[in-house]
This record gives structure tokens, C-alpha cells and sequence, in this order.
């Protein structure tokens, strides 16, 4: 039986950051503007601590400012807010990220709100929610580009397809369900109250699973030939003791019906820090009023 082909989701992302490292060099030399982007971690999430770490670091190899604060788990929400108040006056800072999750007594939604709406590369602001649910132009959220960028990529035109988002996340489900009504994509978005998920999902030629449950949907409720973006990233009991990371897809089972699908490891997750370089550069351009193109254009 043939197997789906792979999407590499490390070596797109490798190419992506090459574009965005050119065109900051570009507005470096040129305009002697280095965009600047400022990563917020509160607490001490190990996952999250890696999710910074790498995101700073990505940010100096494209040649970009990066300014790290790491504040203890019991910050009070007005400390937080403070913060975010000087980084959105600071004219080195173009983007603005608060890594979530937050500590529960911080208010996350509050927190979004307070970030000037043209330097959250996050995308999360209600301005930029509303710019993607009217079709206008802001900042979109780094996963949903990131998988549309390899959908793209990989089908051309999405016109007329069906596709499926599993999941009704602010952060993943519900502004990848805008963009794929964008591409003109027939679009389900099923949830916990679904009923006849497999039949739903059968029915689709592009599947997006970001429902957060390790492997729930199983390779025989994948259509022969859709594209599916496995946007979960979940870690599970391994033999020796050990963790290991799966997706939301029953990866070994939907490979060998698919036509195409995200790995995890490997897939969407690198994806997501090359968008937000993307955003951030975007960010720098759109602050600056400097007519740049943008780093793989994909509408
Ligand atoms: N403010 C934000 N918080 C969070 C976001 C976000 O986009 N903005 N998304 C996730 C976490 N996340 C980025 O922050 C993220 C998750 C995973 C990866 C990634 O590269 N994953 C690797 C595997 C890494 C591992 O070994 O654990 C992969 O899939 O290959 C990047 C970014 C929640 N919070």
C-alpha cells in the first residue's frame, strides 16, 4: 500500500526563516531598523520554558532583537500589565508575545487586550481576531498561517474543498477555520458535541486536528487522499518509562490512507516560531511604513 506523503514541517520552516533572515538584513542596511521582538514567560512550565528559549533564539539567528523576560509564577496581574504598557511604547519592540499559558490567578484574556493590536504577532487581540473574521489585514495567529502556508504549498488552490478544524480553540480552531473560508474551502468545525465525528471527518479533503487529545482520530476516518495538518502536540507514556510526543492523529494509521500529513515531531510546531518571525518582521515593516515584500506570500 502506498503511504501518504510527508510534510516537513522543519525543513519549510527552515526555508522561511532563510526568507525572513534576507529581508531583515535587507531593512537593516537599508533603513537601519532592526526589527525587535520581546518574549513574556510567567512561571516556570517546562514545555513553555523550551517554547521561549527556542523563539529567542530563532529570533537572533534571523537577525532580529530579542528581549527576554522571565517573570516568577506569583507576578500580580498589574505587575504583567505594566510590563506590557512600556513594551508597547518601546520603539525597539515591534512584537509583543506573552507565552501561554498563564498562571491561573492572571487573567489571559485581559492580558491579550493589553497589547497595542499592531504588535501582537501573537494575532490573539480582538482587533486582529476581527481583521481575520472581516477579511481585513492584521496579524495572524502563528499555527493557522503556519498550516495554511503548507496546505498551500502543498495543494495549490483550495476552492471548493472540504475541509475539517477539530477543535474550536481562540488560538488554533476558529482562526484556522477563517482562513480556509478565505481559500474559499467548504468548511465543518466540530467540537466535544459533534455528533458522528468519523462520518464528519471522512467527508473532508483537508483534516486540522487541534482538539488536543492524543491520537483521537483514527486513520480509518480519514478519507483516501485528504491532507491532514496534525496540529496536536502531546506527550504520552513510553516504554522505559520514558515520554514521547504524538498529535491528535493516530499517526500510524492514518499514513497509510492520507494522500498527505504533518509528522509530530517535526510537522506544524516549527511552523508556528518561523509564523511568528514572520509576524514580527511584518510588524517592523507595517510600524515603519517600509513597502517590503513579505517572506513567502501565500495569498
Ligand atoms: N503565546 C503563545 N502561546 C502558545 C502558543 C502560541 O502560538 N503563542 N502555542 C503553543 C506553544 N508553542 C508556541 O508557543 C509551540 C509549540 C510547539 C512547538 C514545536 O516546535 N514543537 C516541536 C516539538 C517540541 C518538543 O519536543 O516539545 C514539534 O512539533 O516538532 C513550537 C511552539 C502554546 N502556547
Amino acid at each position: 500500500m502506498t503511504q501518504a506523503k510527508l510534510i516537513d514541517g522543519n525543513a519549510f520552516s527552515a526555508g522561511l526563516r532563510d526568507e525572513i533572515t534576507a529581508r531583515v538584513h535587507e531593512i537593516r542596511d537599508g533603513h537601519r531598523i532592526t526589527p525587535g521582538l520581546a518574549v513574556v514567560l510567567v512561571g516556570e512550565d517546562p514545555a513553555s520554558q523550551v517554547y521561549v528559549r527556542n523563539k529567542n533564539k530563532r529570533a537572533a539567528e534571523c537577525g532580529m532583537t530579542s528581549f527576554e523576560h522571565i517573570l516568577p509564577a506569583d507576578t500580580p496581574e498589574r505587575h504583567l500589565l505594566t510590563l506590557i504598557e512600556g513594551l508597547n511604547d518601546d520603539p525597539m519592540v515591534h512584537g509583543i508575545l506573552v507565552q501561554l499559558p498563564l498562571p491561573r490567578h492572571i487573567d489571559s484574556q485581559k492580558v491579550i487586550e493589553a497589547i497595542r493590536p499592531d504588535k501582537d504577532v501573537d494575532g490573539f487581540h480582538p482587533w486582529n481576531v476581527g481583521k481575520l473574521a472581516a477579511g481585513g489585514v492584521g496579524l495572524i495567529p502563528c499555527t493557522p498561517l503556519g498550516s495554511m502556508m503548507m496546505l498551500r504549498d502543498h495543494l495549490g488552490s483550495l476552492a471548493g474543498m472540504k475541509a475539517i478544524v477539530v477543535g474550536r480553540s481562540n488560538i488554533v480552531g476558529k482562526p484556522m477555520a477563517h482562513l480556509l473560508i478565505r481559500e474559499n474551502c467548504t468548511v465543518t468545525v466540530a467540537h466535544s458535541q459533534t455528533r458522528d465525528l468519523p462520518g464528519e471527518v471522512r467527508a473532508a479533503d483537508i483534516v486540522i486536528a487541534a482538539v488536543g487529545k492524543p491520537e483521537m482520530i483514527k486513520g480509518d476516518w480519514i478519507k483516501p487522499g485528504a491532507t491532514v495538518i496534525d496540529v496536536g502536540i502531546n506527550r504520552v507514556a513510553a516504554e522505559g518509562g520514558k515520554t514521547r510526543l504524538v498529535g491528535d492523529v493516530d499517526f500510524a494509521g492514518a499514513v497509510q490512507v492520507a494522500g498527505a500529513i504533518t509528522p509530530v515531531p517535526g510537522g506544524v510546531g516549527p511552523m508556528t516560531i518561523a509564523c511568528l518571525l514572520r509576524n514580527t518582521l511584518t510588524a517592523a515593516a507595517r510600524l515603519h511604513r517600509l513597502d517590503i515584500p513579505e517572506a513567502h506570500p501565500w495569498n
